[in-house]
């Protein structure tokens, strides 16, 4: 049996296989609520045969959303949208449903949308009553951006909250994990930078202070979490410029998760300024998962242009990472694990209803 379709743990959670729907951004949310939209694309990615789909980054605030159709999951309303789709995909599933989802909590922090959405269908600018972006400095992303105001002790504490009750949401809705959004330049991953804190405080200034308020919030959202549901950590294992977050500060961040119990790195990059320079190419990041997983023995998900099958079995097999991230891939074929299987000579074990009522017709195309 290949290893991409071997079993993987994750804490208590079991997956299927080691094919890792990476969190995709759908902007169809309308106030924070699912949509149909979310409805297709999540029953789609249910049937796709990986054996986790994450949800897009999902909001823990109004204020943290990256655009103004992000999902969000920050009030009992919002939680009983999600909820209601993610039981009608779970509803259509094949028996024994296979397929584990879990949700991406994030929050853009300077990032953020600056526009109210959705009033009357369409975006009201911020002079018209939006908002001004929290973060841990005032240092916008961009120049010409509108400077974000640096969070105070209260705003900490609100953002820690509010992080711990989505986790507390997503758990009552019956998500299988969690992963944090410490990736892609979004609020954690500044506090991790140099380049986007500049904070005097216990939060800013040496490497130790400007993991703390990331690890705040991973405890936050573990101690709101049953232990059954695994959290994992979405890292940018570097900024792709000088003076920025790298893989040695990676290293150190992941350690520190692991001693908490932190169940697996999903290793990404970049994200966090304008400036970076990415070698973009076939599995660019992958040397970034390796890295995490020889200095702490933690699973990885590796994840970034990994499109060929045998390529994935073979960052497997040489013990790269754990479990392979796929985002693009997954939209261009949506059946990508069905047709990696066909291709490593894999066995896949949940079947859709047409495959169980039509099986000499369409058993000789699905393995
Ligand atoms: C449409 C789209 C939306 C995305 N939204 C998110 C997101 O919500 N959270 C996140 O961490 N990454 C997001 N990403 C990045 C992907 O998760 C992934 O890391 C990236 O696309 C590289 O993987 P790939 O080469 O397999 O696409 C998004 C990517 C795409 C293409």
């Amino acid at each position: 049996m290949p290893l991409l379709f071997d079993p993987l743990k994750l804490g208590a959670l079991t997956l299927e296989n080691r094919i890792v729907i990476a969190p995709m951004c759908q902007y169809s949310a309308k106030d924070g609520h699912a949509t149909d939209w979310h409805l297709m694309h999540l029953g789609t990615l249910g049937l796709s045969g990986a054996g986790l789909v994450i949800v897009e980054a999902t909001g823990v605030e109004p204020e943290g959303r990256i655009s103004p159709a992000d999902l969000g999951l920050w009030d009992d309303a919002t939680e009983k949208t999600l909820a209601d789709t993610l039981a009608r995909v779970r509803a259509q599933l094949p028996a024994g449903g296979h397929v584990k989802y879990g949700i991406q909590l994030g929050h853009a922090g300077r990032k953020a949308s600056t526009a109210r959405p959705w009033e009357g269908n369409h975006q009201v600018a911020e002079a018209d009553g939006g908002w001004v972006p929290y973060a841990p400095s005032a240092l916008p992303f961009r120049n010409e951006d509108v400077a974000p105001i640096a969070l105070d002790d209260a705003g900490l504490a609100r953002v820690r909250t509010a992080f711990a009750d989505a986790a507390r949401r997503a758990a009552r809705i019956g998500f299988d994990a969690v992963e944090l959004h410490g990736a892609h330049g979004y609020l954690l991953h500044q506090f991790l930078s140099p380049l986007s804190n500049a904070r005097t405080d216990q939060y800013g200034g040496s490497l130790e202070n400007r993991m703390r308020f990331p690890l705040e919030v991973y405890d936050a959202v573990r101690e709101a979490l049953p232990a059954h549901i695994p959290v994992i950590m979405r890292v940018s294992a570097t900024d792709w410029v000088d003076g920025g977050w790298d893989v040695e500060g990676t290293i150190a961040f992941s350690q520190a998760l692991k001693a908490r119990g932190c169940d697996a790195m999903h290793v990404s990059t970049g994200g966090l300024s304008p400036l970076q320079k990415i070698p973009v190419g076939p599995g660019y990041q992958v040397p970034h998962a390796e890295a995490v997983k020889a200095a702490t023995g933690m699973t990885t998900i590796a994840v970034g242009l990994i499109t060929d099958p045998k390529a994935a079995e073979d960052i497997l097999q040489t013990g790269k990472a754990d479990a392979i991230g796929i985002a693009r891939g997954i939209l261009y074929d949506p059946r990508w694990p069905w047709h990696a299987a066909a291709e490593l000579g894999a066995t896949m074990t949940a079947a859709p209803q047409y495959l169980r009522c039509q099986p000499s017709g369409l058993r000789q195309l699905f393995r």
